[in-house]
């Protein structure tokens, strides 16, 4: 290390030290408030308590975000023409002056160090990473920007991409990490977009889109934190061990009130677990969906064509078919939800039953309140109930979807054909089963909608809940008036925590559980994957229309997701939503991306691959066997990289077998998808499973029979050769698909 640096090192050191000692000072404040809070006991009134328990909230909040930030708290550093001099990191901080010290990463100042370049230097003169272990500085890094002004020595340091190549270079640990200090410029105007309207990221494998779209997250929560931490911010991945894989970045940038879940998850108590065929997953996610649920719902509301005998005690009444046919149409007129609609329909069957009853009697000129009173009598008679009941029952999404997934009749009824029938036909569930799918949670949410709330007493509760909910907000608004906290704190969140008798819940909790939440904003990733049902769910969860949709075309695996961008939003948007494209390859070397090109051209002769960032020297292989069961260990074994992940990817028709194939013969290998494949140093999974993920190292095995075994398969093929950041390989037993043949084979 030459003086200069060792110098530069020093100095760079002193800083950081004084921002850690900034750091702890904070931590030990906001903790002191904590407990002097929570000191205070649960005495005084009810009222003192739950201002107590507010605060203690806000104070645990800001105690989590001070320890979220001890990794590379600073991390970058701007030095400006005009001899300022700025340190970003993970979070601001000032000192008791308000002097600034670090500026947070998502701050407007902060951005030329993400932006500047030698072309448009945005004042910049210098961009400085600096590398971190714990405390310690171990290096850094400079852009010199402003080339005219270097001195001989800066001009023999410049060092535009070591930071970033020393950060892809990295192995993989099984989740991915955030990318504060090393966000690129096309990816930076990406994060900082503004909050309104709909953004479309598309980009190929590897671009960052995920990563990208996280980033956004932090960025606006911390830009708009008011009008997000109220409405929340809902991410959607592709399924949970996804959600696994990414669930540590937002933290790692002190945000911890997001919400993170599959399309399977968005339906509060249904976990969308259950594995459908992929003809059945194409029939739940095609639009026509909407129509045969609608009908579903509707046959559910025919009344008989035959009149209705209700045998009471002492005498019989009679429902003849004008007056079912009269009830029907009155409740359909009054256009409300199917369950809201029965007391419609229940009570103009009533009111006929009890002037029937009321002959019956012989007290046909009843007043008001008897005929009320007879009424309320025959309601609660056990025959009429049941009678009622059948001819316009009280329906939970749950019931109408079982009832039409167990009856051909009933699918034939709501117009699916005999061959949507077969590839939908269920057996009623059993206790403990998990019976749905995630292609069912869209058409539960679906059928939610039309069959609205299961009674009249829920609404109103819920109505109660929301006039008491008003009161305490303007009552927080008070308090907070008064206690000088109302620029720090928002009256409504304050108004939540007020409630010290019920678990204090973030907003991302009460989100999760409640179907109807409108959102401020949805991200979703994978995005392609989604099928037009499911797309029907996400935006009834943003009407708003605020939302970061990222993907891409060419990856398209589901047989029922997209085709194109526009195709999938013109229901919603029209034309309205803007487009960014990411096409710079961070995760595959270029030796991979070129096989893996070749097989894009199978999905379109149009589409381009994105360029790869860096090369590794390590030329991919193919190896053909005799038998995979038994040979397919051995080559694995050989490939597994020491601290890092590898991942054998096989045909999904193959995955138990060669699963328990592997398994057998190398240790620590796992099979499946789960939080347990992201961990292990070696596992096995199908392309659906693989898709988001990265690994150190990827063997394909099987490519032929990839590409044949869906409809989507030169998709999959692409999105298997495109995992790994470092080694790729190829196993096969009979031919190579023509495709792959640039491979050098390796022989066994
Ligand atoms: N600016 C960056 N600095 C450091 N690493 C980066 C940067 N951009 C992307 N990466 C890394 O590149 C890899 C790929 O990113 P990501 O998974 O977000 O890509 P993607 O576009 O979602 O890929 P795919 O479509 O294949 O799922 C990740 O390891 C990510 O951390």
């Amino acid at each position: 290390m030459s003086e200069s640096t060792a110098g530069e090192l020093a100095r760079e050191q002193k800083y950081v030290a004084a921002l850690y000692e900034r750091l702890d000072v904070l931590r030990v404040r906001t903790r002191g408030q904590l407990d002097g809070v929570l000191a205070q006991g649960a005495t005084g009134t009810h009222q003192n308590r739950s201002e107590r328990d507010s605060f203690a909230g806000m104070y645990a909040q800001r105690l989590a975000r001070l320890w979220a930030v001890e990794n590379s708290l600073c991390f970058g550093r701007l030095d400006h023409a005009d001899e300022t001099r700025l340190y970003i990191g993970r979070l601001g901080l000032s000192d008791d002056d308000q002097q600034r010290l670090l500026i947070d990463w998502r701050a407007p100042v902060a951005q030329p160090f993400y932006r500047a370049t030698p072309a448009a230097p945005m004042g910049v003169t210098r961009r400085r990473h600096l590398h971190t272990r714990g405390r310690v500085v171990t290096g850094v890094d400079d852009d010199l920007l402003d080339l005219d002004g270097l001195s001989e020595a800066d001009r023999a340091s410049l060092n535009g991409e070591a930071a970033l190549l020393a950060a892809l270079g990295e192995k993989r640990t099984g989740r991915m990490r955030d990318i504060v200090a090393t966000i690129q410029s096309e990816q930076d105007k990406i994060i900082r977009s503004e909050l309104n309207g709909v953004l479309v990221v598309q980009g190929g494998p590897g671009t960052g889109k995920t990563v990208v779209a996280l980033h956004r997250a932090a960025y606006l929560l911390y830009t708009y934190r008011e009008r997000l931490e109220r409405r929340g911010v809902l991410i959607i991945g592709p399924n949970p061990t996804f959600v696994r894989y990414i669930e540590q970045v937002l933290p790692s940038l002190g945000e911890t009130d997001v919400l993170l879940s599959t399309v399977g998850e968005l339906y509060p108590g249904v976990k969308g677990t259950r594995q459908d065929t992929p003809g059945a997953a194409v029939v739940k996610g095609s639009i026509r969906m909407v129509d045969v649920i609608a009908r579903a719902v509707r046959e559910r509301q025919r009344v008989p064509r035959k009149p209705l005998e209700i045998k009471l005690d002492k005498f019989t009444l009679k429902l003849d078919r004008q007056t079912f046919d009269a009830a029907r149409s009155r409740a359909v007129r009054s256009r409300k939800a199917h369950n809201q609609a029965r007391a419609v329909f229940v009570r103009h069957l009533l009111n006929v039953l009890t002037r029937q009853a009321a002959r019956h009697l012989g007290r046909s000129m009843l007043d008001d309140a008897d005929f009320a009173e007879l009424r309320e009598d025959l309601r609660t008679e056990e025959p009429v109930r049941a009678a009622l009941n059948r001819l316009w029952p009280y329906l939970t999404p749950q019931q109408l979807l079982i009832g039409l997934y167990t009856s051909k009749e009933r699918m034939a009824e709501a117009g699916l054909s005999p061959e949507e029938q077969t590839l939908l036909l269920r057996e009623p569930p059993r206790p403990g089963e998990s019976w749905w799918s995630a292609a069912d949670v869209p058409l539960l949410d679906e059928a939610a909608e039309l069959l609205g709330e299961i009674d009249e007493g829920v609404l109103r509760a819920a109505r109660r809940a929301e006039q008491e909910r008003e009161d305490r907000i303007a009552y927080a608004r008070e308090v907070l008036e008064l206690t000088g906290m109302a620029d720090i704190m928002d009256a409504e969140r304050f108004a939540e925590r007020q409630q010290a008798d019920e678990v204090y819940l973030t907003t991302a909790e009460r989100a999760a559980g409640d179907r109807t939440w409108a959102y401020g904003h949805v991200i979703v990733d994978e995005a392609q994957e989604l099928s037009e049902m499911a797309w029907r769910a996400v935006m009834r969860r943003c009407p708003t229309r605020s939302m970061t949709i990222v993907g891409d075309i060419a990856q398209t695996g589901s047989a029922a997701g997209a085709a194109s961008w526009g195709r999938v939003l013109e229901p919603y948007l029209q034309d309205r939503w803007r487009e960014a494209a990411l096409s710079v390859n961070y995760r595959t070397p270029a030796e991979l991306m070129e096989v893996a090109s070749r097989v894009l051209e199978l999905v379109g002769p149009d589409l381009k691959a994105p360029e790869s960032v860096r090369e590794t020297g390590e030329r991919p292989w193919a190896t053909r066997v005799d038998d995979l069961a038994a040979d397919l260990g051995p080559v694995v074994q050989d490939e597994v990289v020491e601290g890092g992940r590898l991942v054998v990817i096989v045909p999904s028709s193959e995955e138990a077998r060669l699963g328990a194939a592997v398994a057998a013969q190398v240790p620590g290998a796992v099979t499946g998808a789960g939080p347990a494949a992201l961990d292990a140093p070696v596992s096995v999974m199908s392309v659906a499973d693989a898709k988001g993920l990265e690994f150190d190292a990827v063997i394909v095995v099987e490519p032929e029979r990839i590409l044949r075994e869906s409809s989507r398969g030169p998709s999959d093929l692409y999105v298997a050769l495109t995992r790994a950041t470092r080694r790729l390989g190829v196993i096969y037993t009979g031919g190579l698909p023509a495709v792959l043949t640039l491979l050098d084979q390796r022989a066994r």
